[in-house]
């Protein structure tokens, strides 16, 4: 075998991405794929003759793996039986010339086919002679909604009747898992008639199934589906052919097409990471990827670091001492200080360009403490990570940094080691943290809202990059909009990320706290620590009694946990592992606030249920400040 042949092969369907087929070609390349599958509008829009699309394929190193699709071909009376195979007819010379050797047909949604196998059989028996006879293969394809035919296994009784060599399947992932259907039989079809396989993930939706697959696919990990077990199945099967993105979605339609690429890069990168874990070895070794090394163990937050400005630097520093931080470090050539309570340390930088508004402060990086932060370095970067350029003093740590989709710095450090990784020797003490400061031991996690067309890519992005495991979507109402969040956590829930994204593009009247970033830190006494912020002079969120009143009708708690609850705003929530009690400080700068959290006997959420009533509390403070409503 050789060295070609060895490695799966990767490709990507030009549907998925934005732009005309020039531009989408151009992407594919640019993110590494092997090969692309032309979708015909792409290339009926195009100038370029299939001659040209076939050398700038050449020169751009993809093959034409896949022309599609060919619609409502079987099952048909004999009159149209003949205009459908002229149809055929003429495609095949378009792929002469385009140079691809495998057209897609899907199973036909017309109204003039019959519901009869043999007929179906029979005619895809005619195409694939007509096809053989110009060195084309036929790959059939159950869609989802097909007329008559509509499942995997349909289909391969209907090649498996028809019994031609140039016949043979396409498995789309979607198709086969939106049913439900068992994708372990796949397993059952000889690897030589599986022709081809389209990978697409997607929510799990309750919804019409085509409207599902034409707007809301997914790239694999994105989504809901078990994709490593489905091409698990088709892998031993046999099937040799690339790994092909099929993904029609709204946002990636109109998201830059280079980017949009590096998402579905990576996504394939991730499942070969899945796939080789488990399965026979030929197939593990076939989907290896040699230069990604595995994600070290991650124990924690290093820090995390905040973008001020003169006027947000003051007023956050405040609010930290406020909360018991100690200002302990100041850095040897950069306007940053550190601040530390426990092994909750924050970083206030000045120096950054980042702070989004006057006034205004924005997380501007995270840093994880890795067992080994060279090897999460180059494993962000085989994932495609954009690395980020450094300045740094002569004898200042090299910590390496890569840019999350969201602009975020993630920064991967051993605080403890005597080496490079070490980033506090970059600051000189300026003060002790004395005591328990207000009882924070350590960050729980960083809160950061998403820009609406990354939440996906954000997800997978920071996910496969740090090895973390996805938890489950949860979609809530707030005042100004509905929410969907999703959260990333380590193994051992030491680093954890919640993601969140209002379900539509803001419009302008947009009151709330524009695009709300948090840091949340560690107690193990959520009303002691209220307390001792409260007589520090912290600026915590007041919440209402409307809440408490609630929460007594809902949970009928002790009268003496409610009432401290009550009288120090601070918020409860329950889940099937234990209880959480979590505060919040007022908006710091523009978007930034801080929360504490006290997780009592494995308690796995994030008060998701409550934060409708905290942006409520941060809406009505900032009217009150800016004066420009009721309070
Ligand atoms: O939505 C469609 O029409 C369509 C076309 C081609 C495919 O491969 C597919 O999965 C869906
Ligand atoms: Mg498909």
């Amino acid at each position: 075998m050789s060295e070609g042949e060895k490695w799966i092969r990767r490709g990507i369907a030009t549907v998925c991405l934005s732009g005309t087929l020039e531009d989408k070609l151009a992407a594919a390349a640019a993110a590494g794929f092997d090969g692309v599958e032309i979708f015909e509008n792409d290339l009926i829009a195009s100038p370029l003759s299939p001659k040209q699309v076939r050398e700038r394929c050449a020169d751009l190193g993809l093959s034409i793996d896949l022309y599609q699709p060919f619609r409502d071909f079987e099952a048909v009376p004999g009159e149209l039986l003949a205009a459908n195979l002229r149809r055929a007819a003429l495609k095949f010379d378009l792929m002469e010339q385009l140079g691809a050797d495998t057209m897609l047909v899907c199973s036909s949604v017309s109204p003039a086919a019959v519901d009869d196998d043999d007929l179906a059989a029979e005619q895809l028996y005619a195409l694939a002679a007509l096809a053989a006879e110009r060195g084309v293969r036929i790959a059939y394809e159950a869609l989802a909604w097909g007329r008559f035919v509509n499942t995997y296994d349909h289909s391969w009784e209907i090649v498996r009747r028809a019994d031609h060599p140039a016949l043979g399947l396409c498995l789309d992932s979607f198709h086969v898992l939106s049913r439900g259907s068992d994708p372990a039989a796949i397993r059952d079809i000889p690897g030589a008639k599986l022709f081809f396989l389209q990978l697409a993930d997607a929510p799990r939706l309750e919804m019409d199934v085509l409207q599902w697959s034409r707007h809301h696919r997914l790239f694999p990990g994105q989504g809901a589906f078990d994709l490593p077990a489905f091409v698990g199945h088709v892998l031993a099967a046999g099937y040799g052919g690339p790994l092909s993105l099929e993904v029609f979605n709204d946002v990636f339609r109109q998201a830059d097409p280079e980017r949009a690429a590096v998402d579905a890069m990576r996504s394939l990168i991730d499942l070969q990471e899945r796939l080789s874990g488990s399965g026979p070895a030929a197939v593990r070794e076939r989907v290896r990827i040699a230069d990604l090394p595995p994600a070290p163990d991650l124990s924690g937050y290093a820090f995390t670091e905040l973008a001020v400005d003169e006027v947000s630097g003051p007023q956050v520093a405040g609010a930290l001492a406020a909360l018991g931080f100690t200002h302990t470090g100041q850095h040897r050539s950069k306007p940053v200080q550190l601040w530390q309570q426990g092994s909750a340390r924050v970083l206030l930088n000045a120096a950054s360009q980042g702070t989004g508004c006057p006034g205004g402060a924005a997380v501007s990086a995270l840093a994880v403490e890795s067992a080994d932060p060279a090897r999460s370095a180059r494993r962000a970067e085989a994932l495609l990570a954009p690395v980020l350029p450094r300045t740094r003093g002569a004898d200042e740590a090299n910590l390496s940094a890569v840019a999350a989709p969201d602009g975020t710095s993630v920064f991967f450090c051993r605080t403890g080691a005597d080496d490079a990784s070490s980033w506090v020797s970059d600051f000189t003490t300026t003060g002790t943290a004395l005591g328990a400061g207000a009882g924070l031991i350590r960050t729980d996690h960083v809160a950061l809202t998403q820009p609406f067309d990354h939440f996906d890519e954000a997800a997978l992005f920071y996910r496969a990059v740090l090895g973390l495991d996805p938890e489950p979507v949860t979609e809530f109402a707030a005042p100004f909009g509905l929410i969907r969040s999703r959260a990333v956590a380590d193994p051992s829930h030491q680093v954890r990320i919640a993601l969140s994204v209002a379900l539509l593009r803001r419009g302008d009247w947009a009151p709330g706290v524009p695009d709300p970033q948090h840091i949340s830190f560690v107690t193990d006494d959520a009303i002691a620590s209220a307390r001792a912020m409260r007589a520090l002079g912290a600026p915590l969120l007041e919440i209402p009694d409307n809440y408490y009143d609630d929460l007594d009708a809902r949970l009928n708690l002790p009268a003496d946990l409610l009432a401290a609850l009550r009288e120090y705003s601070v918020l409860y929530d329950r889940d099937e592992h234990g209880e959480l009690l979590h505060f919040y400080t007022e908006v710091l700068g523009s978007r930034v606030f801080f929360e504490v959290v006290q997780r009592v006997g494995g308690y796995a959420g994030y008060g998701a249920a409550n934060a409708p009533v905290r942006m409520a509390a941060h809406r009505r403070l900032r009217m009150a400040r800016t004066g420009s409503g009721p309070a």
